[in-house]
């Protein structure tokens, strides 16, 4: 991967809040239009992580580049490049929906580029929320899964080419949920956007993101798309099938030719179902094995 292709690059990232390291030498990449999924326990250091990459928080230590600029020397232009979630729209709660992307997305104007156009039209950013039928209601009067659209909405006004969702479906309902996940497919499809979230739904993990990182112990233990962890940390699959009467499940690590085998030997076969490791299964194995004090199986798979 060139340089060029990278929005995040960070090598050996440390922090030291007081006597206590958080992060011990974090190294993650991420590439343009990629969606990659920041998990770990509580307090792992996922929040940090995201702070320092914002230039939110100053780094003990550590090379840090995000779209090319080390964050913590970044300028306004730097900023109106990347989208972060922030909830201060919330001391503007009498102003319209539509009237407040209207007047914030005006700071992006001089920012305007024709591959990318800034700010956003404010009509389909609403549409690509899902807000539309709400433009013309105070901020105030939304429920709090609309004022959590708004949110999003407002962080994506600018058209950031990254973008940085912290826990971003907490108090969703599965619509809402759902079609937030669309909208992160329609940003990294058509706009190529980058996006770095953490989440505590290892299936909303799954279903969003290209790649999926776990922190433990302030490092980075696993690092592949959800169905690289799932195979290459747990290997093998679940067969399960009918045969006449009788239920049978068989533990196998090559699935097609144990499928293969059987379909030729038993055409009576009926009901069969193939069921691997869920992402959910290997995280919670991962820390189990991390909070029992022996090193996780630390399976890095190369990006
Ligand atoms: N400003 C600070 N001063 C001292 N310690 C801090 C500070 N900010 C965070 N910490 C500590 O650093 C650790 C990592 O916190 P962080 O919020 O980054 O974790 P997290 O992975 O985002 O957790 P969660 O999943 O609970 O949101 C925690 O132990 C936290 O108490």
């Amino acid at each position: 991967m060139s340089s060029a292709d990278l929005v995040v690059d960070v090598h050996d990232l440390r922090m030291r809040y007081g006597d206590t390291d958080v992060l011990r030498g974090v190294t993650l990449r991420i590439a343009r239009g990629e969606v990659l999924t920041l998990l770990g326990p509580n307090g792992a250091g996922k929040t940090t992580t995201l702070e320092i990459l914002e230039g939110f928080r100053k780094r003990s230590a550590g090379d840090v580049h995000v779209l090319g600029r080390d964050p913590e020397r970044a300028d306004e232009d730097w900023r109106a490049r990347i989208g972060i979630v922030l909830q201060s729209w919330r001391d503007h709660g009498k102003w319209r929906v539509g009237e407040l992307l209207d007047h914030l997305g005006r700071y992006y104007s001089p920012f305007s580029s024709p591959e990318r156009p800034r700010p956003y039209d404010t009509g389909e950013l609403l549409e690509l929320v899902g807000l539309s039928k709400v433009a013309n209601r105070t901020a105030q009067r939304l429920s709090g899964g609309q004022r959590r659209r708004l949110d999003v909405a407002l962080s994506l006004v600018g058209r950031p080419e990254l973008l940085f969702l912290d826990e971003p479906t907490v108090g969703f309902d599965p619509e809402a949920r759902q079609e937030f996940h669309d909208v992160v497919h329609r940003l990294a499809d058509l706009d190529n956007t980058s996006i770095l979230l953490t989440t505590h739904d290892l299936d909303e993990a799954e279903k969003l993101s290209d790649r999926t990182v776990v922190l433990l112990g302030g490092r980075i233990v696993a690092d592949g798309s959800a169905a690289q962890l799932t195979t290459q940390v747990a290997g093998r699959a679940e067969v399960r099938y009918r045969c006449g009467d009788q239920q049978l499940v068989h533990s196998t690590d090559d699935v097609t030719a144990y499928l293969r085998d059987l379909l030729r030997q038993e055409p009576e076969v009926e009901i069969l179902e193939v069921r691997r490791a869920s992402l959910e299964d290997v995280y919670l194995e991962m820390v189990r094995e991390f909070d029992a004090d022996q090193t996780p199986d630390l399976t890095v798979v190369p990006s």
